[in-house]
């Protein structure tokens, strides 16, 4: 996993006091990082237009635009005048060498936004707006310069951003690129060097973005086993079946030794499928709330009290039953609805579902402070996992996991790696991982996937 920061402020003011290294060569590095990127991915591309605001945003493309000069035809464009010292120097040194400056916009094959960075602090003007709009127009590789201009730090959109193919940003990853409104402008995130190694540039964090690599699938390891030995996972079917029985599918692809959908009713149930008409004393963790709708109040409570791994999602959020287990390391996967609902029962916030979308990772730091224990996983296309003061995030989702059922196979994977003796946080995040991988390999289109589909994908990780 890679960390990531609220800000990056305080971690280049540690590289001038403490490392000696001035903004000047922090800025020389940030361009040489872009400059290499381009020249290695876009040696056979002629034209760069480099779009530039007043502060040091602008000032990274000014230094951008005299690197490439000569090796590409680079035009400079300024929203603004360049306002920063540096950014004056900037100005200057690609002045004396002979980078040309453009007077309008002209399409090119590489667009790089250097207008706002991470001091875009007001709503944008219609020129900025305009300006950002006839970019995005344009048919060209787009380039954001540390965050694509029009995104906030703290992740929003106010009306417009730039829609980059690739943001590449300064020192450290930064929060504000992993909202989910962000997620449709950010395209591929790479992180520029600085002038010291990144692990020396960054400090302690509480945030981290999961890579593939942190993805722990159900290997077996002994030869010297049996069925039971994978765990038992209880899956409660309330009366939308369909969901617990999906849930029961994608555990058994993703090696839970035995699975049983608990049921009054007779199901039909594929043969590798058991069905019990009431938890089993033996099983080693408990799926519940995904299709429960009405259900005997004591019979849930019965079944949530019991001394076992459970991963609560779906109906249960809109039930304060579940305030008895929140002392628990159980793991709840609600989506932002449920999630609004279980911020309700705690009593911790009355929100709209806009509100928690535009805070999302603010809400979840509020719900695992007031319960540690609790490991959470919110869904969306980014998605987050917290416990504790400790915040992941998933960025591997994409669109086509919006629908019915997917949520449903979710809990099957996190259910069955809790009945496997993984640890909640570990079940969570290697559950969500694989939920998201297995649907980007999923190749047909993507709009067809149903939830067999995602289960044979898991499968085949
Ligand atoms: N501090 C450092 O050591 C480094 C800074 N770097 C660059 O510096 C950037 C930050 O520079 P700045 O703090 O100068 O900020 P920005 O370059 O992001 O721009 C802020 C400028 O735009 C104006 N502005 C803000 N919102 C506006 C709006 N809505 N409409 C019109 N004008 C608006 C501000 O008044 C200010 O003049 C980073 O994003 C990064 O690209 C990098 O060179 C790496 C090193
Ligand atoms: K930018």
């Amino acid at each position: 996993m890679q960390k990531i920061f609220d800000e990056v402020n305080s971690l280049d003011k540690r590289c001038y006091e403490e490392f000696f290294l001035s903004e000047d060569i922090l800025m020389e590095h940030a361009s040489s990082s872009m400059a290499l990127y381009i020249e290695e991915k876009y040696h056979d591309k002629k034209t760069i237009l480099i779009v530039c605001g007043s502060g040091n945003n602008g000032a990274d493309g000014i230094a951008l635009a005299r690197l490439l000069h000569t090796k590409f035809d680079v035009s400079l464009y300024f929203y603004k005048e360049v306002k920063t010292d540096i950014g004056k120097v900037q100005y200057k040194r690609a002045k004396s060498l002979g980078v040309s400056f453009a007077n309008k916009i002209q399409n090119a094959d590489i667009i790089v936004d250097c207008i706002f960075g991470s001091g875009l602090n007001k709503s944008l003007d219609n020129q900025a707006i305009s300006l950002i709009e006839e970019l995005n127009s344009l048919e060209a590789i787009k380039i954001a310069c540390d965050i694509p201009s029009g995104i906030f730090s703290d992740g929003q959109v106010n009306s417009v951003a730039f829609n980059a193919d690739t943001t590449i940003t300064m020192g450290a990853l930064k929060t504000s690129l992993f909202s989910d409104t962000a997620k449709d402008y950010v395209g591929k995130i790479k992180v520029a060097n600085l002038g010291i190694q990144r692990e020396l540039y960054e400090t302690n964090t509480n945030k981290y973005l999961l890579e593939k690599k942190d993805l722990k699938l159900p290997h077996r390891t002994k030869h010297n086993s049996h069925k039971g030995s994978y765990g038992h996972l209880n899956v409660v079917a309330g009366c939308k079946k369909g969901a617990g029985i999906i849930a029961a599918k994608a555990a058994f692809g993703f090696g839970a030794g035995i699975v049983s959908v608990v049921c009054h009713e007779n199901l039909d149930l594929p043969y590798h499928i058991m069905q019990t008409h009431f938890v089993s004393e033996n099983c080693t963790a408990i799926a519940i709330g995904m299709g429960l709708g009405k259900y005997e109040i004591d019979e849930v409570k019965k079944i949530l009290s019991k001394d076992v791994k459970k991963i609560v999602d779906a109906d249960l959020f809109y039930d304060e039953l579940l305030l008895d287990v929140l002392d628990e390391d159980i793991v709840l996967t609600p989506h932002p609805k449920e999630f609004c609902s279980l911020l309700k029962i705690c009593d911790i916030a009355d929100i709209t579902i806009d509100e928690l979308q535009n805070n999302r990772i603010k809400y979840v730091e509020k719900f695992s402070s007031v319960y540690p224990k609790v490991v959470l996983l919110l869904k969306g296309t980014n998605v987050i996992i917290s416990q504790g003061d400790n915040l992941y995030i998933n960025t591997y989702g994409s669109a086509v996991l919006s629908k019915g059922g997917s949520g449903d196979v979710l809990s099957g994977l996190v259910g069955s790696l809790l009945a496997q003796g993984y640890e909640p946080l570990d079940a969570a995040i290697s559950a969500s991982l694989a939920h998201a991988l297995a649907a980007s390999n999923f190749k047909r289109n993507d709009y067809s996937l149903i939830p067999s589909d995602l289960i044979e994908e898991v499968r085949r990780l």
